[in-house]
């Protein structure tokens, strides 16, 4: 897992690694552009094409001299825009400077006249992580001229003008590619940067975990190699006992579907019985989709301690009487994954949340977060709060989107790195509840469950959106969830 800085923590890690190794910094610079330099080279393979280097006074401007030197005898027609004299900039941008190849054109930002190229490869190094105020005045002018060329952007390690932890004010570069170092800077992370970031790219420089694990926040990007690790094995004498007996409850009638999937999900993520909650009028259509699960009827919900795992909430409805929730939470003892209208129903009746019990899994997307929470400004106020949150009651809230975070009650804070944006389905968020509820029932530790459900979720939904692209709907995502399981060689 990549421990994810603060924007100032940078510094001090730079600093660091460079005092150990022994290497100057301008050194460190040259793998970050080395590393930028060959993503470039094998993605825009027309050489003949004009690149335009914006360079900023400080290590982001640095790199861009570095990019611009190392692809100076690639690309057919190098430029660079400065804004500052090179006496004026950082360190490691006076050596770049210096070093740059008299090919390389270099022409100062007024006297840049962009209708002159035609669809050119724009790269922004104005500013990266060191920003530390709203742009203005020249630098504002060169974000400016960036946003109205037509071509494409990339920016180095951070749309300029992007905060590296916090949300806009004012402008920014609209990359459609930012090629990040490291680890991915927390506001690349933030819905309202979506079209400032494009597509991220994460480039290790060869700094180890462990220097990073020393400077951490509690912070930390999941990614596809830390999963398989936290997964329970099974093993030829596990019986479905094993593998958990899971009560779903939910689905009023029109919203009976949300049951279908939700259960077929459990099912595909390993659960060995799964039990259905829902109105009688319903059941028949259950039985029929999902011959495998069973309804239960009232008297199997008497006893709820039966259950390895329950989950709550999808398509129920907010007609349900709160006591009878209240009811359910109290008599339940283990936690719980909640989700839709059981978040609706919290947020309408906050008393409930004295009865949740602790280590359980709400997954609220950000609308249901802010019914619960209410008044957010953007969305680092939205995590804080939903780290607060997870630690007051003493839960995990998966808040879900492109890179769901998972705040867990310990302090943390996990982001998720499966995933795209065809997964913006009806029906995908059921599908979540059944996969956690079902790691919950296989007898995950809730941490676990989380981490590796929305990993998992989101895999399966990559697999299924490489084939259906736009038209991927839930059932979908269910197909490719065994698939997740076989690429990850679990058993
Ligand atoms: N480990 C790594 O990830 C590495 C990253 N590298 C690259 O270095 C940048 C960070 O470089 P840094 O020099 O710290 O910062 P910037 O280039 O972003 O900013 C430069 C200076 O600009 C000034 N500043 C800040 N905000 C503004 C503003 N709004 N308007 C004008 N000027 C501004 C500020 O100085 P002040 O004294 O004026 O406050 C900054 O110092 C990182 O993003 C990577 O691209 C390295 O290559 C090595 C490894
Ligand atoms: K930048």
């Amino acid at each position: 897992m990549l421990n994810i800085l603060s924007g100032t923590q940078v510094k001090v890690l730079d600093r660091a690694y460079i005092s150990s190794e022994n290497i100057e910094s301008w050194q460190l610079m040259e793998r970050a552009a080395n590393q930028f330099a060959d993503w470039l080279v094998q993605n825009f393979p027309d050489f003949g094409r004009e690149v335009i280097i914006f360079c900023g006074p400080g290590n982001n401007g640095g790199d861009g001299l570095a990019i611009a030197r190392l692809i100076s005898e690639t690309y057919k027609c190098v430029m660079v825009v400065f804004f500052e004299e090179s006496g004026k900039c950082s360190a490691d941008y006076q050596t770049n400077w210096r070093r740059l190849p008299n090919s390389v054109s270099r022409i100062f930002w007024r006297d840049f006249q962009s209708e002159t190229v035609q669809n050119p490869i724009v790269i922004d190094g104005i500013f990266g992580v060191g920003i530390n105020r709203p742009v203005e005045g020249v630098f504002l002018e060169g974000i400016r001229i960036i946003n109205r060329m037509i071509g494409d952007k990339i920016a180095i390690d951070v749309p300029s003008g992007i905060p590296a932890d916090d949300c806009l004010k004012g402008e920014a570069v609209k990359a459609d590619y930012t090629v990040t170092f490291q680890f991915p800077k927390l506001s690349l992370l933030f819905p309202e940067h979506a079209a400032f970031v494009g597509k991220m790219l994460l480039k290790d420089i060869g700094i180890p975990e462990q220097f990073l694990g020393g400077m951490s926040e509690g912070r930390l990007y999941v990614q596809y190699k830390d999963i398989p690790s936290m997964h329970r094995r099974f093993n030829q004498f596990s019986h479905k006992g094993d593998f958990g007996r899971v009560l779903l409850i939910g689905g009023k009638t029109g919203k009976v579907g949300s049951m279908v999937l939700a259960a077929k999900a459990t099912l595909r993520t390993g659960s060995g019985l799964v039990f259905v909650s829902v109105p009688s009028s319903e059941k028949q259509i259950l039985q029929i989709s999902v011959p495998e699960a069973m309804v239960a009827d009232n008297s199997e919900l008497r006893d709820l301690s039966k259950y390895d795992a329950i989950g709550i909430g999808p398509g129920w409805g907010l007609e349900i009487d709160p006591d009878y929730f209240a009811e359910i939470l109290r008599s339940v003892k283990r936690p719980v994954v909640i989700d839709a209208d059981g978040l609706n129903l919290l947020a309408k009746y906050p008393r409930l949340f004295d009865f949740v019990p602790s280590g359980s899994i709400l997954t609220p997307h950000l609308k249901e977060f802010e019914r619960i929470v209410s008044g957010v400004a953007c969305h680092r106020d939205r995590l804080e709060k939903a780290m607060e949150f997870a630690r007051k009651h003493q839960i995990y809230i998966v808040l879900k989107g492109a890179y769901t975070s998972i705040s867990c009650p310990d302090g943390s804070q996990y982001f998720n790195s499966s995933g795209n944006k065809f997964m913006a389905t009806a029906g995908s968020g059921d599908v979540l509840t059944g996969v956690l509820s079902s790691f919950l029932g296989q007898g995950y530790h809730p941490k676990q469950a989380a981490l590796c459900g929305v990993f998992h979720h989101g895999m399966a939904g990559d697999l299924a959106g490489a084939k259906k692209n736009r038209g991927l709907i839930a059932s979908d995502i269910i197909e490719s969830i065994p698939e997740t399981f076989v690429q990850m060689k679990l058993q």
